[in-house]
């Protein structure tokens, strides 16, 4: 019997507000559901079901959907790809806007919730929320994948992985023999660290305040470990020192201003380009001297690494069938945990062990 237009009763987490409590399946944790359940998303709305990193089989679909069936194995999308839209259709940003204000609303295209809990409405999270059993996405949300890849594998496609590999290959455009910083070793620093190593660079730093993290960076491309609690000066100094006057490329993966700023400072005069991929909590604002800029450091930014999502997702978990040597997705999976254990989940990631 379909189940298609009928209510499914099924588990789900649900946050009722900052900060309480979610649950879990074929699904990762990123930083930035953590942020939002702690209230400093300006976009964050309650009750919701959070979680954008997941992968899952499709139940049924709505009238007119033809992109996929019941039975595809499919990773949902925070960023959706319509082909439609003027931002679909240039080759200069993946930002889909088709479905973006409603997204941000919590709800579907058409304006209502698909989820309920005691009676009350629930919100949807980017688009995505993936922490339930069962979900209701938008049809230019999911990407149609290999059904023969682990759907436990391949849910890292879902965010941190192609965020941090996309921003050193798409976003900054790292070349061959150069020299590349990065701060924050959770997830998506990691994944920068491939992505450089993919480009060829000659020097990839891994810069945390968490010295436990350099022995797993080392696994995915670092080549130089810098803390910067060991120093007394700014890291900016240390890593102009320690690379002739600076880098080739930065990439902040914390969501923190201050190691944004400090990660452009520490880019090469003239050249050196700086990708922010940490997201900030609501209020806080980026400052450097534009004498910084003036003298040809870039300040960049990127969302889910810059890839046209639909197009590429599927491409990606190829990669990773086919070439795990380059997307070796099993190193960044540290504990499977069951869905009731979701809040475990999280205390591991606050205390860094991702
Ligand atoms: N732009 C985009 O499309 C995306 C952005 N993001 C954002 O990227 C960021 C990283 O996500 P994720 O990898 O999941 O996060 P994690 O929390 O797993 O990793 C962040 C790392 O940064 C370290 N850190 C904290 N403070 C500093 C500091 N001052 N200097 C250097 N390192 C520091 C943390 O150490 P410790 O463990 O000790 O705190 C941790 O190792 C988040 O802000 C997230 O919201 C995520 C996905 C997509
Ligand atoms: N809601 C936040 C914005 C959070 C944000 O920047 N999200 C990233 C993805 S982070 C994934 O883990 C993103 O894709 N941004 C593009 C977008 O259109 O939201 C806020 O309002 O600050
Ligand atoms: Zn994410
Ligand atoms: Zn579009």
């Amino acid at each position: 019997m379909t189940t298609a237009g009928k209510p499914i009763t099924c588990k789900a987490a649900v946050a009722w507000g900052p900060p309480r409590r979610p649950k879990t399946r074929n699904h990762r944790i990123c930083h930035t559901d953590a942020y939002t359940l702690s209230g400093q998303d300006p976009e964050g709305l309650f009750p919701v079901i959070l979680g954008h990193e997941g992968g899952g089989i499709v139940e049924s679909v709505g009238e007119g959907v033809t992109n996929v069936q019941p039975g595809d194995h499919v990773i949902p999308l925070y960023i959706p790809q319509c082909g439609e839209c003027k931002f679909c259709k240039s080759p200069k940003t993946n930002l889909c806007q088709k479905i973006r204000v409603t997204q941000g609303q919590g709800v579907m295209p058409d304006g209502t919730s698909r989820f309920t809990c005691n009676g009350k409405k629930v919100y949807h999270f980017m688009g995505c929320s993936t922490f339930s059993e069962y979900t209701v996405v938008a049809d230019i949300s999911v990407a149609k994948v290999n059904p023969n890849a682990e759907l436990d594998k391949i849910c890292l496609l879902g965010c941190g992985v192609p965020t941090g590999y996309g921003a050193a290959l798409n976003t900054a455009k790292v070349e061959k023999g150069s020299t590349c910083a990065v701060w924050g070793l959770g997830a998506v620093g990691l994944a920068v660290g491939i992505g450089c190593k993919a480009a060829g660079a000659s020097k990839i730093i891994g810069v945390d305040v968490n010295p436990d993290k350099f022995k797993i960076a080392k696994d995915f491309g670092f080549t130089d470990f810098v803390n910067p609690k060991d120093y007394e000066k700014p890291i900016q100094e240390v890593l102009a020192e320690k690379t002739d006057g600076g880098l080739d490329f930065t990439f902040e993966c914390v969501g923190n201003v201050q190691t944004m700023r400090a990660a452009l400072e520490s880019c090469h005069k003239g050249w050196g380009v700086s990708t922010i991929v940490g997201v900030a909590g609501a209020g806080q604002e980026i400052s450097t001297r534009p004498f910084q800029l003036v003298t040809g450091r870039v300040w960049k930014g990127t969302a889910f690494g810059g890839w046209k999502s639909r197009d590429s997702v599927p491409k990606l978990v190829e990669e990773y069938c086919h070439k795990p040597q380059i997307m070796p997705l099993d190193k960044f999976i540290t504990h499977n945990l069951k869905f009731g254990q979701i809040n475990e989940a999280f205390h591991l990631m606050h205390k860094g062990e991702r």
